[in-house]
């Protein structure tokens, strides 16, 4: 269902040349399952993550996400492919001037939802990662942690088959970091796939799952528990 072929990730650097961050990829993700992505800072774990959603194209190989094909995918179509995912970031996105419910609804909004529906999901996706009663709360009035379930909320409401999480830890402390985690293992068990990276070896020795490691621009399989 979520496929990468042989693909590679390159960018233009300042004077136009081609720097090329990730070669031969080849990743298959089965229906609801967790996969971790790390290596080392720069090594093109976003890249990677950017591909699924096709923020990036690839160089050459192809991405499959559902129905939907890196070289045979319209730029309008980007849209109702983003709506099988949800992303989490590491600085968490949210609108500062609205408070969690509107957050988490805009993204019901964007997808046409509206009325009574959208009330329904948002305070249903509010209640899933535990912060119904923070509802009318503004970013700058939440914890980092409940900011972070925030950004979940809005990432699942719309049902997506795969969560990408790109370092969605990386602001908080550990305490905060394995409820983060908790609650997106919880998630994940109800049958949503997860690729989630991550800098937090801790993270990932506590919760262990298949792990990939970038190196040198390839993907390699690593045991949790040797990190
Ligand atoms: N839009 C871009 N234009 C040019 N170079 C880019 C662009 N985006 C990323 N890069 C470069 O590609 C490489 C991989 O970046 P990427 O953000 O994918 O790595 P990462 O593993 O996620 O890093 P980190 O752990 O620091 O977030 C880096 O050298 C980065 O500078």
């Amino acid at each position: 269902m979520i496929e990468i072929r042989n693909a590679a990730v390159s960018y233009r650097d300042p004077s136009g040349a081609r720097v090329e961050v990730a070669q031969d990829l080849n990743l298959t993700l089965a229906r609801g399952e967790m996969v971790y992505l790390i290596g080392p800072t720069g090594s093109g774990k976003s890249s990677l993550l950017k591909l699924l959603y096709m923020d990036v194209q690839p160089e050459y190989g192809v991405v499959r996400v559902g129905p939907y094909q890196s070289d045979t995918t319209k730029p309008h179509d980007v849209p109702f492919l983003r709506r099988m995912l949800g992303v989490v970031f590491q600085d968490f996105q949210l609108l500062p001037d609205r408070s969690a419910y509107d957050n988490v609804a805009f993204a019901l909004h964007a997808t046409g939802h509206r009325g009574a529906e959208v009330r329904q999901r948002t305070m249903d996706a509010l209640s899933q990662v535990g912060i119904s009663h923070r509802a009318q709360a503004k970013p700058s009035e939440m914890s980092g942690g409940e900011q972070q379930r925030a950004c979940v909320a809005r990432a699942i409401v719309n049902d997506p088959m795969l969560l990408l999480a790109d370092e969605p830890t990386g602001n908080l402390d550990p305490r905060v970091a394995d409820e983060i985690q908790k609650l997106l293992i919880k998630l994940n068990r109800q049958g949503m796939a997860l690729l989630m990276a991550t800098h937090d070896y801790r993270l990932v020795r506590s919760f262990p799952a298949r792990t990939l490691a970038l190196v040198k621009g390839r993907l390699v399989e690593v045991d949790p528990e040797s990190l």
